[in-house]
């Protein structure tokens, strides 16, 4: 046994501890270690020992009881006077008071500027990885970006980033299964300098704190004594909790997601299930990998293995969420994982406080972080000694080798303005705005595989410095959908190519809608079908006096399944309209659609394409980086209604089948 627990203090145990815990859960439901505690490592044995009412986070009395010597290490102090070390019932008021720093209100608040933050930090990223080739992810945003949030969240001074996280990391050494003597020490000394600092920050009439400071506030307003009385410690404690378990977050998922592309090109894919995947990445993560409690009294573990009253028991968190009986292959990252709420951010009454703060960070980061790079690891990742923290360190990166560059397939793209006429999409640039015509007015600009091809190249080819994308249309109609005649021969003769078809539709819709420039659709004629889900999925739309907006596909016997349109419709105007649009299938008009909302304004049907240029020329003088964290925002926002994408499976043979029957009945549009 001791064997095998001192392998996770290994560099291979360090790198993948889930050998272990799983050897561990091979022996039973708990496991004796050698100093007389148990561990258990099910995903329902740990589940009962932090939440169950028979068990308590180790505490001052448990200290003094069985380590009397614990009062001479601040750190210990710290936990013990804090929310995180404490039992009922003191823990409730100390919860309390930190909870106001990081209620759901107050990130929600601080959103726009830990956003922020958050660019800012992967700039500076970005410069060294400009300059030297390679970068350590985990040096310059992993360790750093958590604790300028909690800067931002509790108004301290953004100068005392570097010596507050050297503080905190070296007094979490106390929260170690078995701390050495020399991290003790350092633990210790870490203790000290915390208290003069804490002093320092909190002497009148607080010249170190900014105006508006939380911290400043919550000192004026917090009159509970008990909980004055151990302010200090309490924000130790948070700032600890807060920093080492979000640097591993962020910089371990950084790591999986290198090195499974597969799963960093769904994400890509999938910006509106960022929430979900990065519960998988903190499942399979699990910054916190274990914590421990004691039997208050004689009781007994799942298994019916009998505990006396004070003993030890460790709860390892991170084989819990590796438990094959709660997670069907859960040594497989998957972000497309059914939602099973996991461990790691705890259970029962300490129940994290910071999860929406730590949530907030990875949904924002993961996304930009893949948008803006294509990186693979430059060497072996760097884990600390800790046994109670993943502990991920250095990340080195650079960029992955690009191979050579392929034309886009239909897009013609003129540089200095003016446009090539070959191929069904034109591209022309004018300064920091690309104007994108759709060409096929023969066809009325239907959005068959060859168009659907070339958009989507224009946007995977979009130049950083395109502030705003344009997109407008010749011939009588901006689009009058998608090529069903093209979809219902596949759907006869080559399934494969017909799934693979209407896939690429709903790629090439989202990857419209999340593209990084804001987007501006010029609409006349007639805007139906998929060519709807195009207006909807741009940011701004006008429409000229003539156009005529309109969801055909239950008039001519297609059923309308989970889709980017559907999806962007409900999002746009609600489900009442969208309800009425499907089902009765009658054309809006452009009045109609601008008190509906599907558009913004209405001009003069010559006017539409100057107008929208108009549009998208006053963006690209707005600031850029305000702009695309603007929209970055709004793309967070929830719709009403439930996700319209899920079951698209389902969906897919009704459709398939209503296509063959045009055929069969010789039934063209
Ligand atoms: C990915 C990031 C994070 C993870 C995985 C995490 C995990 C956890 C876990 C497992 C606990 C329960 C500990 C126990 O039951 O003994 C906890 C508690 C706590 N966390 Fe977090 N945490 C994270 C981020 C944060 C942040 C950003 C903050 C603060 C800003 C924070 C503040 C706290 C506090 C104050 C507690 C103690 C709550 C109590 O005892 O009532 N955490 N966290």
């Amino acid at each position: 046994m001791t064997t095998l627990i001192r392998h996770l203090s290994t560099p291979e145990g360090r790198a993948d501890p889930h050998a272990v815990y799983d050897e561990l859960r091979a022996m039973g439901p708990a496991v004796r270690m050698p100093w007389g505690a148990w561990m258990v490592t099910s995903h329902d044995a740990n589940h009962e020992v932090l939440s169950g009412s028979g068990w308590r986070t180790v505490d001052a009395a448990w200290r003094t009881a069985r380590q009397p010597t614990w009062v001479r290490h601040p750190g210990l102090k710290f936990l013990h006077d804090s929310a995180l070390g404490t039992n009922p019932p003191g823990h409730a008021a100390l919860r309390r008071s930190l909870g106001s720093f990081v209620s759901p209100r107050s990130v929600a608040d601080l959103t726009p500027q830990i956003v922020q933050t958050v660019h800012e930090y992967l700039d500076r990223f970005d410069a060294v990885l400009r300059a030297d080739g390679e970068a350590d992810f985990g040096a310059l945003v992993g360790d750093r970006l958590p604790m300028a949030v909690l800067c931002i969240v509790l108004g301290l001074p953004r100068e005392d980033i570097p010596l507050l996280c050297e503080m905190s990391r070296m007094l979490s050494n106390v929260h170690d299964l078995a701390p050495s003597k020399a991290r003790m020490a350092q633990a210790d000394r870490a203790g000290k300098l915390w208290n003069a600092y804490w002093e320092q920050l909190v002497a009148q009439p607080r010249p170190r704190l900014p105006e508006d400071s939380p911290l400043g506030e919550w000192l004026d307003t917090e009159t509970d004594p008990a909980v004055r009385a151990v302010a200090g410690s309490q924000l130790n404690v948070m700032i600890e909790a807060g920093l080492e378990t979000t640097t591993s977050l962020l910089s371990d998922g950084v790591v999986q997601l290198l090195r499974r592309p597969d799963q960093a090109a769904w994400m890509r894919e999938h910006p509106e299930a960022v929430h979900g995947a990065v519960e998988e990445l903190v499942r399979f993560v699990s910054p916190v990998q274990l914590m421990t409690r004691y039997a208050a009294q004689d009781t007994e573990l799942p298994g019916g293995i009998p505990v006396e009253a004070g003993q030890i028991v460790h709860a390892v968190v991170a084989a819990a969420n590796h438990d094959p009986d709660a997670y069907d292959s859960p040594h497989d990252l998957n972000l497309a994982r059914p939602p099973r709420r996991n461990l790691a951010f705890g259970v029962g009454m300490h129940y994290c406080l910071g999860a929406p703060l730590a949530r907030l960070e990875a949904t924002t980061l993961f996304p930009e972080v893949l948008r803006r790079f294509d990186l693979e690891l430059a060497g072996p990742v760097g884990y600390d000694e800790t046994l109670a923290f993943r502990g991920t360190r250095s990340v080195p990166v650079r960029r992955r080798p690009r191979p050579a560059a392929t034309a886009g397939a239909g897009a013609a793209v003129a540089a200095g303005g003016s446009a090539s006429a070959a191929g069904p999409v034109v591209v022309d640039r004018e300064d920091a705005v690309l104007v994108v015509t759709l060409t096929r007015p023969d066809g009325d600009n239907r959005l068959d595989r060859a168009t659907l091809t070339a958009l989507g190249d224009v946007l995977t080819t979009l130049p950083d410095d395109v502030a705003a994308v344009v997109l407008r249309a010749e011939g009588r109609h901006f689009c009058i959908g998608g090529d069903l005649d093209e979809l219902a021969e596949l759907a006869t003769d080559d399934p494969d190519g017909y799934r693979n078809l209407v896939e690429l539709g709903d790629e090439v819709l989202r990857a419209w809608r999340t593209c990084p420039a804001v987007t501006v659709a010029a609409l006349h004629g007639n805007v139906a079908g998929t060519g709807l889900g195009l207006a909807v999925a741009s940011d701004l739309r006008v429409a000229a006096e003539d156009a005529r907006f309109r969801a055909p596909e239950t008039v001519v016997s297609i059923p309308v399944g989970p889709s980017e349109v559907l999806d962007r419709l409900v999002a746009e105007i609600g489900s009442g309209w969208t309800r009425a649009m499907l089902l009765l299938g009658d054309a809006v008009n452009a009045q109609e659609a601008l008190e509906g909302g599907l558009v913004q304004s209405v001009v003069p049907t010559e006017k539409v394409g100057a107008e929208a240029k108009r549009l998208a020329r006053r963006i690209a003088r707005r600031d850029r980086e305000a702009i695309r964290v603007t929209k970055q925002t709004m793309a967070r926002l929830p719709h009403d209604g439930p996700d319209p994408t899920e079951g698209t499976d389902a969906w897919e043979a009704p459709l398939a089948q209503a296509l063959r029957r045009r055929i069969s009945l010789g039934n063209a549009r």
